[in-house]
């Protein structure tokens, strides 16, 4: 039998690269889709040398044309398609005054426009194979609850589970899911990156500009990309075909419901 096939934006680093090294361990073929050649093919590498199949496919998630061209160019490589993650995003630190209108517009273009993008070419690509499929949108804990310096980033995660909500509902009949996941505080570039310049805004070290963040996860400890892979493994596979439009937290216990 042929492999299922997934497709993961922001694969490159951090959590999507562990997202994809997951899925490849859990039986998928996987393009690796993700704006910076290097890092992409540098993980296609990895996982193909690893025992498993992957391509690399260039693309901005923020632009539309590209989304369909990479999912196009995906389905001629392998054939099939059945997981679409829409991972990428950026996480800038924005104080409320400091915002400007083209950093409004790259937030909100990487990270809302892109979901958008990638769950049409998605739905799109499964209408022409025959089959349902599954969509998995990332969002986070400040997705949940705004958190302090991050009113652009906070907004857009928002945004996201407001757009899983609304897609699952209008793709259920075509049998696709759309479901989001929500990570706490995790060990990636873009996490050191949001704490280093809280601590610098404030006059502090890094440590305590993680620690700003981290200080009410109940398991005690920060995730790895790992921690969020499982879950995500979980919304990609078979035993969560009963679940749509949900919002899975993978935070260690930092939101509660
Ligand atoms: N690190 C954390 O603590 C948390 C991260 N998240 C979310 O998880 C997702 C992944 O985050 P991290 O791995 O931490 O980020 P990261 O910054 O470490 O990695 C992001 C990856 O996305 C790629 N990328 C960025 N812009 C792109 C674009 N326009 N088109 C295609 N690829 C692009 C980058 O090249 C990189 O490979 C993001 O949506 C983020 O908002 C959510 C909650 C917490
Ligand atoms: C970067 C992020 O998603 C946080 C702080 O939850």
């Amino acid at each position: 039998m042929s492999k299922k096939v997934a497709f993961v934006t922001g694969s490159g680093q951090g959590i999507g690269k562990a997202i994809a090294q997951r899925l490849s361990k859990d039986g998928f073929a996987i393009a690796i889709a993700n704006l910076t050649e290097e890092k992409g093919k540098k993980v296609a590498d990895e996982i193909n040398n690893d025992g498993g199949e992957a391509i690399f496919v260039q693309v901005d998630v923020s632009d539309r044309d590209q989304m369909f061209n990479a999912m196009n160019e995906t389905v001629k490589h392998f054939g099939d398609l059945n997981v679409v993650v829409n991972n990428a995003g950026v996480g800038p630190t924005t104080p409320i005054d400091t915002i400007t209108p083209d950093q409004f517009d790259f937030v909100y273009k990487t990270n809302v426009s892109s979901v958008i993008w990638g769950t049409q070419a998605a739905k799109q690509q499964f209408e022409k194979l025959g089959h349902g499929g599954k969509i998995i949108n990332a969002t986070s804990q400040a997705g949940v609850v705004g958190n302090p310096n991050l009113a652009l980033y906070s907004g857009s995660k928002f945004a996201i589970r407001g757009i899983t909500q609304s897609t699952a509902r209008d793709l259920a009949p075509l049998d696709i899911t759309v479901n989001a996941f929500a990570p706490g505080i995790v060990k990636t570039p873009m996490m050191m990156d949001i704490a280093h310049q809280v601590a610098q805004n404030a006059n502090k070290d890094d440590e305590w500009g993680m620690k700003t963040f981290s200080k009410d996860i109940a398991l005690g400890r920060l995730a790895e990309s790992s921690d969020i892979a499982n879950g995500v493994a979980f919304l990609a596979g078979k035993d969560s075909d009963y679940i749509t439009g949900q919002t899975l937290e993978l935070d260690g216990g930092m939101q509660f419901h």
